[in-house]
């Protein structure tokens, strides 16, 4: 049996490995960093290459939304490359049809990027992102100078929406706490708006590493942010090499750390342009050891974990992995700072916690968190809500545990088609 996503059975077993792992693997690009090399290289005229790209749902929503908006893509999946041909977006008169699938950072990324072109684009979802909040940005671009429809019978502030630009830029004040990614998406269409563009977040920024990454990705393309002030200017095509995913990288070390096993990570580390890549810094806290070099991450497992007590604000989608280590801890752990998961895929918060309980585990959940009470899970068939964090997550006690069962596995195929198959390779 093929465990790719697409082969993937209704329910998947999950067979607890006979020896703790000694493996080395590069996980597939990130998905985070694709998404925005690809929106930088659209609007910027010329041919840029991309290497290192994930094909996952929420790459093939991107890749579906810059062809929209005018960009020409040479796809090679084999080769993990894309040859960007892009475009000024101020030119580009013909009307939009988008669809950015479940992709929360193809929805705000893009949204922004359409309201550069003086045409209509309406760009819509799949129910679960049509549930997920776009209301800071449509107020944003409204304030910005562009035309924003709310499409939704559901209210404003949610997908579908028409935007119509060309938008001209200016002050603008965005809310921090429920996403970033409203704030990257305007970060990188600010540039080619003709005042440029200035933000001033109203409350606490979450997720701050990712905006970071906007910035460094911009940076590659020729484009300075300055605080959170762009100047009008152009972007650069540029050849761009992608990172591995290091949410994508926090199962496998997570798996090293609850087997006892030894688990490196090539290709992310020390100089990784995302947040999540400390999540390894967790697993020593807790008690596995970590050795970092600038591109290669290794955990080994002690035999020992303790629960810790922490906020995970800047890298919350590995809040799910870390409640799964969390069993197998000798003493609770406390996940705190990320009320805003309630709003992403699903209400991450209840999922998890009602998963765990589901095998016995005493998880309490908080408004702002969850707390895990260390056990030993009972063979259980866990439900995912078509949330990939939740099969990823929930699969490694399998590895510990015989009778786990993973429902509707394919929901990996978000940013993870060959989960599976790497976890296997333990
Ligand atoms: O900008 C990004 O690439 C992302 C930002 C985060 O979202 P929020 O800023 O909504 O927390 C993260 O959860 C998501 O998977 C990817
Ligand atoms: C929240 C996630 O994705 P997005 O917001 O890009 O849909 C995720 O990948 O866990």
């Amino acid at each position: 049996m093929s465990l790719h996503a697409d082969d993937l059975p209704d329910v998947l077993a999950i067979t607890p490995l006979t020896a703790p792992p000694d493996v080395s693997l590069r996980p597939p690009g990130s998905k985070s960093i694709t998404n925005r090399a690809l929106i930088c290289a659209a609007l910027a005229p010329g041919r840029s290459t991309l290497t290192g790209v994930l094909f996952a749902d929420d790459t093939h929503a991107m890749l579906g939304a810059v062809r929209a908006l005018g960009a020409t893509l040479t796809v090679d999946e084999a080769a993990h490359t894309v040859v960007v041909d892009g475009v000024d977006p101020r030119t580009q008169t013909t009307p939009a049809s988008i669809d950015a699938r479940q992709s929360g950072t193809t929805g705000r990324f893009v949204v922004p990027a359409a309201a550069l072109r003086p045409a209509r684009s309406v760009v819509d979802g799949a129910p679960q992102l049509r549930a997920r909040p776009f209301g800071p940005l449509t107020d944003a671009l409204r304030e910005l100078g562009a035309t924003v429809e709310d499409l939704s019978e559901a209210g404003p502030g949610l997908l579908p929406i028409a935007v119509t630009g060309p938008v001209a830029g200016g002050k603008v004040a965005v809310p921090g706490h429920l996403s970033s990614q409203f704030l990257s998406g305007l970060l990188m269409a600010g540039p080619l708006m003709s005042d440029g563009l200035s933000v001033e977040l109203t409350s606490p920024l979450v997720s701050v590493p990712y905006v970071e990454a906007t910035t460094a990705v911009m940076a590659a393309f020729g484009v300075t942010v300055d605080g959170l002030h762009v100047r009008p200017g152009a972007y650069r095509a540029t050849d761009y090499a992608i990172e591995p995913d290091a949410s994508a990288a926090s199962y496998v070390l997570a798996a090293a750390a609850i087997t006892g096993g030894r688990v490196t990570v090539e290709g992310l580390g020390t100089s990784s342009l995302q947040g999540d890549v400390r999540f390894a810094d967790l697993l020593e806290q807790m008690g596995a050891r970590v050795e970092r070099t600038a591109d290669r991450v290794t955990v080994t497992g002690t035999g020992t974990l303790h629960g810790i007590d922490v906020d995970m604000a800047d890298i919350s989608d590995t809040a799910q992995t870390l409640a799964a280590v969390a069993v197998f801890a000798d003493s609770p752990t406390r996940v705190r700072g990320i009320g805003f998961i309630r709003k992403k895929e699903t209400d991450r918060i209840a999922a998890i916690v009602t998963e765990l309980r589901r095998a016995g585990i005493d998880a309490v959940e908080d408004e702002d968190g969850f707390t895990v009470n260390p056990g030993t899970p009972a063979p259980t068939a866990f439900h995912t809500y078509d949330d990939h964090r939740m099969a990823m997550s929930l699969a490694l006690l399998g590895l510990r545990v015989p009778g786990i069962e993973i429902r509707d596995p394919r929901c990996v195929s978000k940013t993870y088609p060959t989960y599976f198959i790497d976890l296997a390779r333990l």
